[in-house]
């Protein structure tokens, strides 16, 4: 189980000059400082998915980072099994499967070898890595393309090489930033099936998303951030409803709530 709570982070903003205008009129952006993400809370238990969602710049990859331990967060906690991450990182590497959206693979290695040096990495065997990588192979459908290099591989076949490089350990808790983006329908569903079956396990999955209809497919719990903050927090049931089952007219509902709201909604 994950229990994240008040989770913040703000950064420098280097050069003003450089910022959207939305981020300009942005309430985060707080004279040098851009506040990414200001109060963000939610769990995930054994056995669920949770689906992370937001207009674009609400602060979901920046939240998924400090999950995965890659930025520190400037306030707030993150626990795993009851273990304080932000204390024990290299426990939390361990215990995290996590696909960023922005990590590229080796393109001089084939896919074997970049989930391979993967396992490597946290200490696997070679027999232990070369079964993983099997079972995934067949999971996600990667035979075909396993031994080439990747430099010339498709966004699917580099969207899987990378899932699998991320569970190679398998990990007690998976964490995936955006995994179907840019994928066509038989690769996004070939990575649905693959969080559905880590969901049967029993790991719990937190992956953000701007896709409502992998959401009512796949997740239990459903959060969504709005400038930073968690504005809904509760089952996929709850935020069905809050608009007679149309998932879009439920998302921008949760925009509408007001900080005041937010106390009622949000269902820790
Ligand atoms: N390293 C950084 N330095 C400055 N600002 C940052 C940094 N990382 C993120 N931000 C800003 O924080 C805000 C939140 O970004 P983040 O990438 O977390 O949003 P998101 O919800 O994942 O968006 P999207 O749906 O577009 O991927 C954005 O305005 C972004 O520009």
């Amino acid at each position: 189980m994950i229990e994240i709570a008040g989770l913040a982070k703000r950064f420098e903003v280097e050069n003003p000059k450089k910022l959207s205008e939305q981020e300009k009129k942005d309430p985060r952006l707080k004279g040098r400082y851009f506040q990414s993400v200001r109060d963000v809370s939610f769990t995930c238990q054994s056995g669920e998915v949770l689906g992370l969602l937001g207009p674009n710049g609400a602060g979901k990859t920046t939240t998924l980072r400090m999950l995965s331990t890659a930025l520190r967060p400037d306030s707030g906690s993150v626990l795993i099994d009851g273990q304080d991450i932000l204390a024990n990182p290299n426990v939390a590497r361990k215990k995290i499967g996590f696909l960023s959206s922005s990590t590229g693979l080796y393109g001089r290695l084939t896919g074997r070898e970049n989930i391979s040096y993967f396992g490597e990495l946290h200490g696997l065997s070679k027999s232990t890595i070369n079964a993983r990588i099997e079972e995934m192979a067949d999971l996600l459908d990667m035979q075909s393309f396993l031994e080439r290099r990747a430099e010339n591989f498709s966004s699917g076949m580099k969207q899987k090489v990378s899932i699998a490089r991320a569970v190679i350990h398998e990990p007690s808790l998976v964490v995936l930033d955006e995994p179907t983006t840019g994928l066509d329908i038989m690769a996004t569903s070939t990575v649905m099936e693959f969080i559905q079956r880590l969901k049967d396990k029993g790991t719990p999955v937190i992956f953000s998303t701007h896709h409502l209809d992998e959401v009512q497919t796949l997740c239990d719990k459903v959060t969504v951030i709005n400038q930073g903050e968690t504005v809904f927090n509760d089952s996929l049931a709850a935020f069905s409803a809050l608009s007679d089952g149309q998932m879009h007219k439920s998302f921008l509902k949760t925009l509408e709530t007001e900080s005041q709201e937010k106390s009622n909604v949000v269902n820790l």
